[in-house]
């Protein structure tokens, strides 16, 4: 059980500052900066770094925390494996140092940091230009999106930082989701915890860190702030959202969520440790607003932060890609999104009706564009390979690649980034045609399961959440949420006559790849076995589809991509003994 010291432990702790040290304050005022790094761009990272520093000297803050990794953003994977990207980062971490010459500010710097024990991801604490106290983070998390011991070698428990004669505990981002570092740095003397962290958004998520910064409080009596970063890298999205909070499970400030932040807060020492004089609590996201925000802002950077400003996505009259137009809008404002409505002889009056439709209510440029002679001519000429053999799948591919070549050859033509709009339960069955439908550089639908997609889809159209640059009111039309989902790739077909109902897949499929179940507990929950068995045979020849499929972003326990690597080429099967 975790040690849980009273308050008289607190003030008979066996740390006190040296007598030599600094003058010892009361009153501490602490910015913390929740901002967007980009991966790897070091110079554009510490001209963030530089004007947050600057904001702390206007406002006259005593303390600047940055978020985790800060200069090389969180997190840079391989490029850990290149000396001089670890050099160019540490050369940029010692600038910043310089520029605390002069200032009031005590700056907190997490960082790439080589020392003789090896790379460490580290804290630097730099006063008037010198680096006073290196700090290196001790657990270091290795488990679905993380892989941080693939380059760091973990650090020692540390003592407290004297800053401004006030002992500080620096616990990194994985170090207080276990009790021992912060019950160590308490141990210590310390009397308040800054936590830097690169914390990305899944399901829950807000609460989770909450609950983790409740125990830790209250197991040692210390206040703790919690610094995250904000933005989308690639799969994973920073939500920020970060906050104070005093043990008796006392929120003090909450920062914003998917947007940064600058947050100041004013603490005071008193006879029972340090208190905050309250600042703003912001309202954290809802359930649906937190991943409709994640996809609008994992959508927004991934475009932006690879030199797109424009998107394109094909709009077919049905929900996924209605949904994923509105979030396109949202992220990047009506006249950066091109939908392009590519109807054959299969295509309804209907989804011509509704696709135009709903561009119109979001605002974005709409074209029409046919494939019937594109398709045909090439059914044509295939006619001498394919012979006598009867219409199948084939056919119906065609379609759908000749969409792909034309969403592409737009993209090469005026630049905008492609989107494509498989949800999960299609992603994870396979229900995509590679090199078709699947083409597109960022999936914002990736992670979402179907059902998810119509409820944000009605929920969207009653609100407008964040800063999301989309229109207000019913952005998409009523008669796409209400009608059965159809490819429209042969006559009369619906989804239903290849899948199960979307709530009965969802529910196997959550099973299965989110709560790791097997055949047999699920089945135990009410399913058909034959279905299982089926799905999870999908699910499993579908791997290469996934390996091959665009990055989206991560909003539950367990997306595909990053978090869950699965074999392609795959002998396992889960069959029910008896
Ligand atoms: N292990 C493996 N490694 C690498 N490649 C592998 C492979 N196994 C098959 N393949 C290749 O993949 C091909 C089969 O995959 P693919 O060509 O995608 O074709 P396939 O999966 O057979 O068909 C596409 C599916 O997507 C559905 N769908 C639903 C909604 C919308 C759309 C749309 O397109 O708009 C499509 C459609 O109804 C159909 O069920 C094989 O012919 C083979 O070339
Ligand atoms: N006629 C079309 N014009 C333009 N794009 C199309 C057309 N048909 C299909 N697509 C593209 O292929 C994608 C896959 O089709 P799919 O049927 O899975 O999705 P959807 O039509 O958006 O939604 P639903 O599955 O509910 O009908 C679409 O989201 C769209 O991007
Ligand atoms: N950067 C980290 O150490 C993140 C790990 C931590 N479990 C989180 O998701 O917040």
């Amino acid at each position: 059980m975790a040690h849980r010291p009273s308050r008289c432990y607190w003030q008979a702790r066996s740390f006190r500052p040296p007598q030599s040290g600094p003058p010892v304050t009361d009153r501490l005022r602490i910015a913390l900066a929740q901002l967007n790094p980009k991966v790897g761009d070091i110079s554009g990272n510490l001209a963030l770094a530089r004007s947050a520093l600057s904001d702390a000297v206007a406002a006259k803050a005593d303390i600047l925390l940055l978020s985790e990794l800060f200069l090389t953003g969180y997190f840079p994977d391989d490029l850990l494996f290149k000396p001089k990207f670890v050099a160019d980062a540490m050369q940029a971490a010692r600038d910043l140092v310089a520029d605390t010459a002069g200032t009031d500010v005590v700056l907190v710097l997490p960082t790439v940091w080589l020392e003789k024990t090896g790379l460490h991801n580290a804290v630097l604490v730099a006063e008037n230009g010198q680096i006073i106290a290196t700090r290196l983070k001790r657990e270091l998390p290795n488990s679905d999106v993380f892989y941080e011991k693939r380059y760091f070698v973990a650090g020692p428990l540390a003592d407290p930082v004297i800053i401004k004669g006030v002992p500080i505990g620096i616990p990194i981002c994985e170090d207080i989701w276990h009790a021992s570092v912060c019950e160590h740095l308490a141990m210590r003397g310390a009397e308040i915890m800054l936590c830097p962290n690169g914390s990305p958004y899944w399901t829950s998520k807000q609460h989770v860190r909450k609950d983790l910064v409740r125990a830790r409080t209250a197991e040692d009596d210390v206040p703790m702030l919690y610094l995250n970063q904000v933005g989308g890298q690639d799969e994973l999205v920073f939500d920020g959202a970060s906050f104070g909070m005093e043990p008796g499970n006392k929120l003090v400030f909450q920062g914003k969520s998917f947007e940064t932040d600058f947050i100041v807060s004013d603490w005071t020492r008193g006879d029972n440790g340090w208190t905050c004089a309250s600042g703003e609590v912001t309202e954290l996201t809802t359930t649906d607003e937190a991943p409709w925000l994640a996809c609008v802002l994992g959508l927004r950077d991934y475009v932006h932060k690879n030199g797109f400003k424009q998107a394109v996505l094909n709009l077919s009259g049905g929900i996924d890609s209605a949904v994923v137009a509105a979030m396109a809008v949202d992220a990047l404002g009506a006249d950066n999104v091109h939908c392009i409505m590519q109807p054959y002889q299969y295509t309804s009056e209907e989804s011509i009706k509704d696709a135009r439709e709903c561009a119109e209510r979001l605002g974005v440029r709409y074209d029409v564009v046919s494939i019937q002679d594109p398709v045909d001519s090439a059914l044509a000429n295939l006619a001498p390979i394919f012979g006598d053999r009867p219409l199948d799948l084939t056919e119906e591919n065609i379609q759908s690649r000749m969409r792909g070549l034309l969403m592409m050859a737009v993209s090469n033509k005026l630049g905008s980034l492609p989107l494509t709009t498989g949800n999960k339960s299609e992603m994870a069955v396979g229900y995509a045609t590679i090199y078709g439908d699947m083409n597109g550089g960022y999936n914002p639908l990736k992670d979402m399961f179907k059902m998810e997609v119509y409820r944000l889809a009605a929920w969207r159209n009653s609100h407008v959440p964040g800063d999301c640059l989309g229109p207000s009111g019913e952005v998409i039309p009523v008669a796409i949420i209400a009608k059965a989902p159809s490819a429209e790739l042969r006559p009369d077909q619906t989804d239903q006559d290849s899948l199960p109902p979307y709530p009965v897949l969802d529910a196997i499929l959550k099973g299965i790849v989110e709560d790791e179940l097997s055949i047999a507990e699920i089945v135990a929950q009410g399913h058909d076995q034959a279905l299982v068995e089926r799905i999870e045979r999908l699910l499993n020849i579908a791997e290469y589809k996934r390996r091959q499929a665009a990055p989206g972003p991560k909003l539950t326990v367990k997306a595909f991509g990053l978090g869950r690597r699965y074999p392609i080429t795959n002998g396992y099967t889960d069959r029910v003994i008896g």
